[in-house]
């Protein structure tokens, strides 16, 4: 069982970086400014003991890594007082970082050092919904799960769907450019998001809030604010289109020898399900017993395979897609593809079989540490980078059974459908050692094996020594003067990739 231990040995991405001396620090003054523009209320002051405490959840990341130390959260109700906020910060130069739900996996959502974090928390209207073309319009804080419980009332669903939807502001997965579990089906927000609302940092509101499928009228500049990860300005208001509820969801859970076996599986699954496939995610044995050290749950599967497999099917017709779900499944078993599967009966089994995918972040969060890479890769080579690294940490004497050894072990699940693996090598001890035998020699990998060094999580400070291993010179250079242009002094949550 891995030990808790404290977190003091990791750097958190921090490494190498100074306070950058062109912002202010902050005066009682400033403080006072936001106390008048907000009221009391939604100022919260971490410059007494009793509100440096209040402070300890925004100035940290969920997983314990990434540490700042803001002084000052604001929470603004409404656009405007967003635009005030900002257009002050920028005249004073005083440093923000915007921040949502703050479930963020890259330290891209928390202070560096004494940034000013602004909440959107406060910030929860659902503006609109249409009925007609399902264009939902939200506040920036309004958080995923309650904008789908809003959508299901009205017969339809958020288009994007992730484990941490309890606490995720929509605001931040536009941000961060979430993909989640039904990419595959739903395609990504820069598909579905139709407009934005957002702040830039002098203040100026970009007022882009279409409801419109079509608007082929230049440059579309949302894109720019849909995985900026609040560096460009903040996104306060979102619309987009949200497909019809489907009256029929089915769920199978399958284990199988080989990555290769589940290579086959897929492209089974595509064609054999066509249209209603909604889901295909894929987990190693490893993952898998995490899930169940942590949660003692009885495992679907009474047999033990080292890889297994979970389909989702969406649909109209609730026996044709158990038919053709349960069809695929013979299928597979009769051509030995699969060794041993079982299809959800009702739609407690369904919620059941999905925790043991959805649960495994949570579950991991409860050894000492993970270092975690979610990294794109074409689909022939997507499971070998878990090999790869495990023989890397073997070699370097960092990967054994006992507690001599930092690293515990290393896995590899995701969303298949998507080519897109969340590597995790859980570690005893976070240690410097272990992160500069990993990095950079993953993303050096990645980039070999044709792959993207961030499929869905995004850059934030994790990934910003390595962002060359998947965009070259000129695109960088055109980020850079992207970023001047829209934040000439780089207030916006600065020390991040950009
Ligand atoms: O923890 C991770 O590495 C992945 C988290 C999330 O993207 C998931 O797919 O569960
Ligand atoms: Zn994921």
């Amino acid at each position: 069982m891995a030990h808790r231990l404290a977190h003091t040995a990791s750097t958190g991405g921090k490494r190498h970086l100074e306070r950058d001396a062109r912002f202010a620090r902050l005066r009682a003054e400033h403080i006072d400014y936001f106390r008048s523009a907000l009221g009391s209320s939604d100022v919260l002051d971490g410059t007494t003991l009793e509100g440096s405490l209040e402070l300890t959840g925004f100035n940290e990341d969920w997983m314990g890594r990434y540490k700042g130390n803001s002084q000052l959260v604001l929470r603004p109700r409404d656009t405007s007082q967003v635009s005030q906020i900002l257009a002050y910060c920028n005249d004073n130069n005083l440093a923000v970082v915007p921040q949502g739900g703050n479930t963020g996996l890259v330290g891209g959502s928390v202070p560096v050092f004494d940034e000013i974090i602004i909440s959107l928390s406060n910030m929860k209207r659902i503006r609109d919904f249409n009925q007609v073309s399902g264009v939902l319009t939200v506040d920036a804080g309004v958080v995923l799960e309650t904008a789908d419980l809003y959508l299901a009332e009205r017969q339809h669903i958020f288009p994007l769907d992730l484990g941490a939807k309890g606490s995720c502001h929509v605001g931040g997965n536009i941000s961060t450019n979430a993909g989640g579990l039904r990419l595959l089906r739903y395609g990504s927000l820069h598909g579905n998001v139709l407009g934005i609302e957002a702040v830039l940092p002098n203040g100026t509101v970009v007022n882009d809030l279409s409801g419109l499928r079509k608007n082929n009228t230049g440059y579309d500049l949302k894109h720019l604010f849909i995985g900026g990860e609040g560096t460009l300005g903040i996104v306060t208001g979102v619309s987009l289109v949200c497909p019809p509820k489907p009256k029929a969801v089915n769920v199978a859970f399958f284990g199988l020898p080989t990555y290769d076996h589940v290579q086959s599986a897929f492209q089974e699954a595509k064609l054999r399900l066509g249209e209603v496939l909604s889901a295909f995610e894929m987990m190693d044995s490893h993952s898998q017993d995490y899930v169940h050290r942590a949660t003692q749950f009885k495992r679907p599967l009474e047999t033990q395979h080292d890889f297994y497999c979970l389909v989702e099917t969406s649909g109209s017709i609730a026996n044709h897609d158990y038919e053709k779900l349960e069809g695929f499944l013979d299928h597979v078993m009769t051509e030995g593809i699969v060794s041993d599967g079982v299809v959800a009966q009702d739609v407690s089994q369904v919620k059941a079989l999905w925790h043991w995918r959805e649960g495994i972040a949570e579950a991991l969060s409860k050894a000492g540490g993970t270092y975690k890479y979610d990294l794109s890769i074409p689909h022939k080579d997507l499971y070998q980078v878990v090999k790869a690294t495990e023989a890397e940490l073997v070699a370097s004497n960092l990967l054994g059974a006992t507690d001599d050894f930092p690293v515990e072990s290393v896995l590899g699940y995701g969303h298949m459908g998507d080519m897109n693996i969340h590597l995790n090598v859980v570690v005893r001890r976070y240690s410097d050692s272990v992160q500069n035998c990993l990095e950079p020699w993953i993303y050096a990998w990645t980039q070999q094996h044709n792959g993207s060094i961030s499929a869905e999580h995004g850059l934030g400070l994790a990934k910003k020594p390595y962002v060359g291993y998947s965009k070259d010179a000129v695109m960088l250079d055109l980020m850079t003067q992207v970023k001047k242009l829209f934040d000439p002094k780089g207030i916006m949550n600065p020390y991040k990739f950009i």
